[in-house]
């Protein structure tokens, strides 16, 4: 057995919610390490929480617990009582283990009971580690082995590793949000990012039939399934059929507002759905600038049709810095797959870059799209819930549109 020592980090810092969101932590937790249940064990700190797991699946539950937003940084640990001759020993373990060479001791004293101060530790503690490991030297500058040891009320943690994790807030905590994925690098990082505030996502995404292809729905199942990694729970995807309110738009007079008014359609119907499932607010992966229908005009227009708020997380970032966040979670290598998507395929020679209300309006004020949107939102989503690692459709009612 090792002990996993898992940090809360800012959860220490929210007051009254502080019990709440560790609570919705550790059913997180919970969740992620089901296929481990067996050889787990839970031993809830003051401040952190300590995961008693068998030595074969150390490894796999630490790479699980680094997609857990909400856990600061992780441990492996020696536990020992509060004595001074336990904490000798874990540290000689610690140390003869290792094959670094540049030693320095860290004491913190958490419990101030503890009858020996930390530089009394040290001094005691020192000389006998470098006995004991002969070729070992004390380096307080630049040690390439840290041995720290943090003595708690009732008992003591001993180790040489952090490991960096997540951050962020517990998924849950935020309420839930939908997010538009359709097939590219950006809205798969706006959901990830979304998530990171401890907001649950559930996905939409809208295709055109038989403009788009199977592939690339299938790269959409995809890109919600890596980016669920970092969700919690169950998660479903809402996969929209555009193709009667694409056609419809085809008859609009203006043809650089296309890409305007088709976002605005998607907004109109994000929101109902949304409502549905008391999502609180949406999500997409525009970025300001990046293309002529991404600029503040744009987004002012599409905005006006949403009764929720709409989240962008990636609006400030270049395109560099959103592609390192896709290859960190995984979803690059599937955004770049060259199968179409709605947008990309039905951008006007000249999108406009500074739509304005009225002239939408009025574009919208030519079509009949009101009669079709309803259609579309009642007859044309289907439910997808992941569940057990595939895709499962669900009925249609159980939305509650029908
Ligand atoms: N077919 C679609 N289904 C669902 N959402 C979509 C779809 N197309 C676009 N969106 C939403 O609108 C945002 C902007 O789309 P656009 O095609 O302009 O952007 P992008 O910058 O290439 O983003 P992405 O890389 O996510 O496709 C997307 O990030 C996504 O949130």
């Amino acid at each position: 057995m090792k002990n996993i020592l898992i940090r809360y980090g800012e959860l220490t810092l929210k007051g009254n919610n502080r019990s709440h969101f560790i609570a919705k932590l550790i059913q997180n937790i919970k969740f992620k390490l089901k296929p481990f249940k067996e050889n787990v064990v839970y031993i809830k700190d003051n401040n952190s929480l300590t995961l008693e797991v068998a030595d074969e699946y150390v490894e796999e539950v630490v790479k699980e617990l680094q997609t857990v937003f909400g856990i600061y940084s992780l441990s492996i640990v020696e536990k020992s009582a509060l004595n001074f001759e336990e904490i000798t020993q874990a540290v000689l373990k610690i140390a003869r283990n290792s094959l670094k060479k540049r030693f320095k001791l860290e004491v913190t004293r958490k419990d101030k009971t503890f009858p020996m101060s930390s530089t009394e530790i040290k001094q005691k503690l020192a000389p006998i580690v470098l006995r004991d490991i002969g070729d070992l030297i004390v380096d307080v500058h630049n040690p390439d082995l840290k041995i720290e040891i943090v003595i708690k009320k009732g008992h003591v943690d001993i180790f040489d590793t952090r490991v960096e994790a997540l951050k962020g807030l517990p998924v849950g905590v935020s309420g839930k949000g939908l997010s538009l994925l359709s097939g590219g690098i950006d809205s798969p990082v706006a959901s990830f990012l979304t998530m990171k505030r401890g907001m649950q996502v559930d996905f939409i995404h809208f295709m055109t039939p038989p403009h788009t292809s199977p592939e690339a729905l299938e790269k959409v199942f995809k890109l919600a399934e890596k980016t669920a990694r970092f969700n919690h729970q169950q998660f479903k995807l809402y996969v929209c059929d555009f193709a009667m309110l694409l056609q419809e738009l085809q008859h609009m007079p203006d043809e650089s507002y296309k890409i305007t008014i088709m976002r605005r359609m998607f907004m109109r119907i994000a929101n109902q759905v949304a409502h549905k499932i008391n999502a609180k607010a949406l999500v997409t992966g525009e970025s300001l600038g990046q293309v002529a229908s991404q600029t503040i005009d744009s987004i002012n227009v599409i905005n006006s049709t949403s009764e929720l708020t709409i989240l962008r997380p990636v609006l400030t970032y270049d395109k560099e810095e959103i592609i390192a966040i896709s290859k960190f979670i995984d979803t690059y290598e599937t955004s770049i797959l060259p199968f179409d998507d709605v947008c990309s395929m039905f951008v006007p020679k000249q999108p406009v870059t500074k739509p304005k209300h009225w002239v939408a309006e009025q574009q919208e004020q030519a079509i009949m799209w009101e009669e079709i949107l309803k259609y579309t939102v009642e007859n044309l989503v289907d439910i997808y819930v992941f569940k057990d690692k595939k895709f499962i459709k669900e009925e249609k009612d159980k939305l509650g549109i029908k």
